[in-house]
């Protein structure tokens, strides 16, 4: 039986805060206000460009009747520099080439915009692993819909197990009201303590993942 394992993209497949905040640092010196530190930035991640548009925008006090031009602004500068420094976590790239030798059929599902999301994974060569990648934008909806996520496995077109990996609140928010067993990566953008997140089984180290996979997929 072939399992599905689908992704979330920022801070569990790659490491892109550093790009996610100089385009919104971008968008803050562009209304003349001085930038904000990454770790604040990383606070604002997790719920899509329009969603850290509007945190940026609460947490710098500057109006929010002016979220729509910010956010295009924001997607603009992110768009044109999406990939300068974000680099997949180590040993992504070999858990997921194992995945596939196993069999597993991999997939995308991230509230980062369909368009960034795609260029990022072509530039840090990590597309030819995945038959289907949703984005932020691609639906109506988006995580934690559980919508966005069954949308993401029914594009695999599997019918076997389904696992769904993360590292955020909001991801095992998904994966609770999908029911769909939920590994969570320790080391992204997640706010809360692991304990406090509701998880199947947690892992630091992304090496780990294939064997995880396979134990998870036998029971
Ligand atoms: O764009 C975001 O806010 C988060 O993206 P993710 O769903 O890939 O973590
Ligand atoms: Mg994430």
């Amino acid at each position: 039986m072939t399992a599905a394992v689908v992704f979330d993209l920022d801070g569990t497949l790659v490491d892109s805060l550093g790009d996610l905040a100089a385009a919104a640092n971008r968008t803050l010196n562009d209304v003349g206000h001085d930038p904000l530190a990454t770790d604040i930035i990383k606070g604002f991640v997790g719920n899509g460009l329009p969603k850290l548009v509007e945190r940026m925008i609460r947490h710098c006090g500057l109006p929010l009747d002016r979220h729509a031009e910010l956010t295009q602004l924001t997607l603009k500068h992110y768009n044109s520099a999406a990939s300068e420094t974000t680099v997949p976590y180590p040993g992504i790239p070999e858990a997921l080439a194992k995945l596939q030798q196993m069999g597993c059929v991999l997939g995308v599902c991230t509230n980062k915009p369909e368009t960034p999301a795609r260029h990022v994974l072509e530039a840090l060569n990590l597309s030819r692993y995945f038959d289907a990648v949703l984005g932020g934008d691609s639906l109506s909806t988006r995580k934690p819909d559980p919508n966005h996520l069954f949308a993401s496995f029914d594009a695999l077109q599997t019918s076997g197990p389904r696992l769904f990996v993360g590292d955020s609140e909001v991801d095992a928010e998904t994966a609770a009201r999908a029911k769909i067993p939920f590994l969570l990566f320790t080391e992204g953008y997640r706010k809360t303590p692991v304990a406090e997140i509701p998880h199947t089984v947690a892992y630091g180290a992304s090496q780990d993942l294939p064997a995880l996979v396979a134990e998870l997929i036998k029971s």
